[in-house]
């Protein structure tokens, strides 16, 4: 894994945004998997105030990694929080925003999602690829929507699944491990204090690391950075 430390949250986010203008500007058509949660929120906030002349979109197709079963319009919503923070503020094609359609079935959408992959995508190893999936990890370890509890998740031989939010019971679709890892790169993009330790653990891969999903993340391509701020990386004032 390779680390880019910044020491705050916001220039986390600037250095993202740095690497994604440089990712986009040389590719024709980028297929980009989503996150959600407060990590990414900011990062959309920098690439709409900061990137507008650096950035053209029009080649390039949001998909998300993970979304909660809940209506578009809903506070909850990760296609929501894009749209307010991002694709309201850019100039993008509709066509290129895939989002899962969390106002479904659950169990449909998952497939339905699944399909669209699979029909939309390049291939590589026989599987659907993204250019570049982003991620974050909750203070449990968890990445996309796969949590410890349903950690058996990441290895399904679907590409797309109904997790359980194990304290809210709230349903969500997320991508599992066999699309994750076939993407190019993956990015996580993870901040704060609270993230230090399950970091720190799967980085020296010791203690419960194995039990969480973000340390099954592993490209098959090889290319897996972290993007932290020195709280999240254990990093103490004195030390830096
Ligand atoms: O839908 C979601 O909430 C995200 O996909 C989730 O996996 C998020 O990335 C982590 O919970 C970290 O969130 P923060 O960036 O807020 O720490």
């Amino acid at each position: 894994m390779k680390l880019k430390i910044s020491k705050t949250k916001q220039e986390v986010a600037l250095n993202f945004s740095r690497y994604l203008a440089i990712l986009i500007a040389n590719m024709e058509e980028v297929h980009i998997a989503l996150s959600g949660g407060s990590t990414p929120k900011i990062v959309f906030d920098e690439l709409a105030a900061n990137f507008q002349t650096d950035i053209d979109w029009s080649g390039v197709h949001l998909y998300w990694g993970d979304e909660r079963c809940v209506e578009p319009t809903a506070e909850q919503s990760n296609y929501r929080m894009t749209l307010e923070h991002l694709i309201s503020k850019i100039t993008i094609p509709e066509e290129n925003i895939h989002r899962i359609k969390g106002e479904n079935e659950p169990e449909y959408e998952a497939k339905r999602y699944g399909a669209f992959l699979e029909e939309n995508l390049p291939k590589t190893n026989g599987l659907p690829k993204f250019d570049l999936v982003i991620l974050g990890m909750g203070d449990d370890g968890h990445t996309a929507s796969i949590f410890p509890h349903e950690i058996k998740l990441w290895h399904s031989e679907k590409y797309c699944e109904v997790a359980v939010h194990a304290d809210s019971g709230q349903k969500r679709v997320s991508l599992t491990g066999q699309v994750i890892n076939n993407a190019d790169t993956v990015v996580f993009l993870v901040t704060g204090e609270s993230k230090a330790e399950k970091f720190k653990e799967i980085k020296n891969k010791s203690g419960a690391y194995e039990d969480y999903p973000a340390s099954l993340v592993n490209p098959s391509s090889g290319r897996l950075l972290w993007f932290l701020d020195e709280s999240a990386a254990g990093i103490t004032s004195t030390q830096s």
